[in-house]
């Protein structure tokens, strides 16, 4: 049968306003069904069940768009292998989820729609298996810490070097686990571009509540090891010599740094403006590097911009509010990163300033504690 999106978002649509409930119940029928499951999974499950959500949601709305959703999918399969993940498991976790949905969109419920999900379910998990089984790439990489330099109170920049080559593209982020909280992965950016040791960069925020954050910034030392998983990402260099607009909130800077590195590493010369927003002064953790590039590249300029801070003696405002009064950016390549609000926002003022959302690059994906 052919894959029916819409069926699938009309019902999704249903459930997305209690999604935290819905991914209560589907782990609550996951671990009932397969209790050795339970095990995969870290004992909190908070993290877990929105990014269950987020990934879901993402492949519904790209349901219509078959390039982008398999290769999401293909880096997601690759992704799971870190879990231990197997074929068997993806059986289980199907009827887990077709159960959820209808359960929580039972009113509109079909069996147009639950073919339409079985359908479309089956598909998601052969694409991610196939990718999982073709991947020769380690399912996890063992990094030790060759560097950890306190920037500020919350936040650190961690080197790393990991005991095998780990290839990545520059914008793209790993998922790291610490010793002190085995199972619990989180996103991080990595901040440069490849180099030739293979080492990488880290730019971490203890947040309140965030386990790994806080034992990365807190109680990480120089020798410590890691778990990374699998690069993954979209928000990758661009393809064309156009001149370029970076807008970094806070640690979103990170990915951003990796791309500038890049393009400044291809001999290309655009000019790049890096806009770096921080609240207050304190929290402007990396400008001695960032003077670096813009004394040893003339075509960047950086433009630290702080939000909170009426003393600072700058440019003050709004990362959202400063991109649109600048100046014209319609025949820029953009890049956005940082706090999902600030994000959403500044893509759509560009947009309506007249900057194609083609040449608007952003990463659905934000990092977490
Ligand atoms: N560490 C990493 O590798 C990466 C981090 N991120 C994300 O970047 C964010 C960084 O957070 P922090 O450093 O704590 O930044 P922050 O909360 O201190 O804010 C940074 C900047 O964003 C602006 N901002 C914040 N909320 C806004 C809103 N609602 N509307 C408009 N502007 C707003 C602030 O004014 C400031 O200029 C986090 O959400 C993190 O998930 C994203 C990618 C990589």
């Amino acid at each position: 049968m052919p894959l029916n999106p819409r069926l699938v978002k009309e019902s999704f649509s249903v459930v997305e306003p209690v999604a935290e409930k819905a991914a209560g119940y589907f782990y609550g029928r996951l671990f009932t069904q397969c209790p050795h499951m339970r095990g995969m999974f870290p004992p909190g499950m908070e993290v877990q069940r929105d990014r269950l959500f987020n990934a879901l949601t993402r492949v519904v709305w790209m349901l219509d768009s078959p390039e982008g959703l398999a290769s999401y999918l293909a880096q997601l399969g690759r992704d799971h292998r870190k879990y231990g993940v197997s074929p068997e498991h993806y059986g289980a976790v199907g009827s887990a989820l077709l159960a959820t949905i209808r359960h929580f969109a039972a009113e509109i419920w079909t069996d147009e729609i639950e073919a339409a999900w079985t359908e479309a379910y089956a598909m998601a998990a052969k694409i991610m298996i196939d990718a999982a089984a073709a991947e020769t790439t380690p399912p996890w990489w063992l990094a030790e810490v060759t560097d950890h330099e306190p920037r500020t109170r919350d936040i650190a920049v961690l080197t790393l070097r990991p005991s095998q080559r780990l290839d990545f593209v520059p914008g793209q982020y790993v998922t790291v686990q610490t010793a002190r909280w085995p199972r619990v992965w989180r996103r991080f950016s990595i901040a440069n571009a490849p180099r030739p040791d293979g080492s990488l960069r880290l730019h971490v925020r203890a947040v309140p509540g965030g386990w790994v954050s806080t034992a990365l910034v807190r109680h990480t030392r120089i020798g410590d090891q890691l778990l990374l998983g699998p690069p993954v990402g979209t928000m990758t260099p661009p393809e064309t010599d156009r001149d370029l607009l970076c807008v970094a909130g806070g640690t979103g800077l990170a990915p951003l740094k990796a791309v500038i590195e890049h393009v400044i590493a291809s001999g290309a010369r655009p000019n790049i403006h890096l806009l770096f927003g921080v609240r207050r002064a304190c929290d402007l953790y990396d400008i001695p590097d960032l003077a670096r590039m813009e004394a040893a590249f003339p075509w960047l300029r950086v433009v630290p911009v702080v939000s909170d801070d009426p003393a600072y003696d700058g440019m003050r405002g709004r990362l959202p509010d400063v991109v649109e009064r600048f100046h014209s950016w319609a025949d820029h390549e953009a890049y956005v990163c940082g706090p999902p609000a600030m994000v959403n926002e500044t893509v759509r003022r560009l947009q309506s300033s007249g900057v194609p959302l083609a040449r608007i690059h952003r990463d659905p994906v934000q990092s977490e504690a």
